[in-house]
């Protein structure tokens, strides 16, 4: 199942602040607006190197990310990325101009990247690493290579991009850990290695791990043109040639990492309700055959509990479609707290379900019963202007119908359908259950 709560891939809020060191008063506008457009981002602007120290020595706020231009009129290239680094924050370098002497002294100062300022572009590739580097620290990739020099750099490059490596020279061992370790997200692998191939080693993970949720990168300088399809038709997503350069890495590992972002995203929104962040229809039907089938072959019944908000076509005619939602959105709320380890979905405009699995009936019936006298006697605060009915409240009732059954969620829908139909025959604000 999803979880509902692990949205930190939908959400482009960064964590701390960034610092923008910037004499070019224009550039560094430009350069908030892009960052403030694109994510949630605090930014902290600084014209000088000597202003920059001072936010650096007093800043109450975490600095997460520093954006340095190199030519301040009071500081050298390397005097302003070691005053950031000296605090441990990762910095992206501005530059005016690009020579091959200046790369190389920014990449052996360990910057995470530099970026030419040259057009709108430029502002916002600074935006995506930002985001991407912030990303990171909650990133961990596993690297297998029986070359020590290998593992030396690509960990030091994982490290520089704030993605946490763990390292092996032994592809058995990799997949052992690859068991333990349920968050690696991505895996970079050689492909001659002692005990299996890293073409082998790619087919083994792929019997349990599927390419959108677990990216492998294939890294290899053997000179058989054929390598790459193999990685590729194996199961890798990537492949990267060796000897390669920091930013062909940093740039390969980027995108593989926005894919499952992006999927991700893809997911969360294909599967959830935009009003109440709780799963829609589609996921409930999905995943809720699937737990229902489960308890059928463990010989157990499942549960299903259909609420629906009473007379709630009044409360949209007397207070307005957005206090409607309200309603939609408090209930949502209160049913996540009540019900944290059901599978909770809003199937319609004001009708949710709750799926049982592994619970005993009396359980379920009880806190079924205690949620509908919750929801009764809880009114819920409503926008300063709306009348209502106590001091700005509304209160709100429900009708639920439960039904038990196995093996197919659709009868057991209609099941619970009926259910409820008897409780709002019955005069609403009322569980039936049988
Ligand atoms: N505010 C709001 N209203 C919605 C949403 N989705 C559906 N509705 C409204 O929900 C109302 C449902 O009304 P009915 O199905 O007639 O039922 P009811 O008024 O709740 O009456 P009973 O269910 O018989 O107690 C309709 O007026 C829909 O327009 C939504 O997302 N937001």
């Amino acid at each position: 199942m999803l979880n509902q709560n692990e949205h930190s891939f939908h959400s482009k809020t960064i964590p701390g602040v960034a610092l923008i060191i910037e004499d070019q008063k224009t550039f560094s506008s430009m350069l908030v607006t892009v960052l403030n457009a694109k994510l949630t981002c605090p930014t902290v602007v600084c014209a000088t190197l000597a202003e920059a120290k001072l936010v650096l020595a007093n800043s109450h706020e975490v600095i997460s990310i520093a954006i340095c231009d190199l030519t301040l009129p009071d500081g050298s290239n390397e005097e302003v990325i070691d005053a950031v680094q000296a605090h441990g924050i990762p910095v992206i370098a501005l530059t005016g101009t690009f020579s091959e002497p200046l790369r190389n002294l920014l990449l052996r100062r360990g910057v995470v990247d530099y970026v030419l300022k040259r057009s709108l572009n430029s502002l916002e590739y600074v935006a995506s690493l930002v985001e991407r580097v912030t990303r990171n620290l909650q990133i961990k990739a596993l690297v297998v290579d029986d070359s020590e020099s290998s593992l030396t750099i690509i960990r030091h490059y994982l490290a520089r991009q704030k993605i946490t490596a763990i390292c092996t020279k032994n592809p058995v061992e990799a997949l052992a850990i690859l068991e333990q370790e349920k968050d690696i997200q991505l895996v970079l692998s050689d492909h001659e290695m002692p005990h299996m191939s890293g073409v082998e080693f790619v087919t083994q993970i792929r019997k349990k791990h599927r390419k959108e949720k677990l990216a492998i990168i294939g890294i290899s300088g053997s000179a058989d043109k054929t390598l790459v399809a193999h990685f590729l038709k194996s199961g890798a997503n990537d492949f990267i040639p060796k000897p390669f350069s920091y930013e062909e890495f940093l740039c390969r590992v980027t995108q593989n990492l926005q894919m499952l972002d992006l999927i991700k995203e893809t997911l969360y929104v294909s599967n959830t309700d935009y009003l109440t962040g709780l799963y829609n229809r589609r996921y409930f039907f999905e995943s809720g055959q699937v737990l229902v089938q489960e308890a059928a072959t463990a010989n157990q019944c499942c549960y299903l509990g259909v609420i629906d908000i009473d007379h709630f076509k009044r409360i949209n005619d007397q207070f307005g479609h957005d206090v409607g939602d309200l309603a939609i959105c408090f209930l949502a709320h209160t049913m996540q707290a009540f019900f944290a380890r059901e599978l909770v979905a809003r199937i319609g405009g004001e009708e949710f379900v709750i799926l049982f699995h592994g619970r005993e009936q009396n359980y379920i019936l009880d806190v079924l019963e205690q949620f509908r006298s919750h929801i009764e006697k809880t009114p819920f605060q409503l926008p300063g202007a709306v009348p209502a009915n106590h001091n700005g409240r509304l209160s709100i009732t429900v009708s639920i119908g439960c039904a038990s059954g196995n093996g197919d969620l659709h009868a057991l829908m209609k099941a619970a359908d009926l259910r409820l139909y008897q409780a709002k025959e019955a005069g609403r604000n009322r569980l039936v259950a049988g």
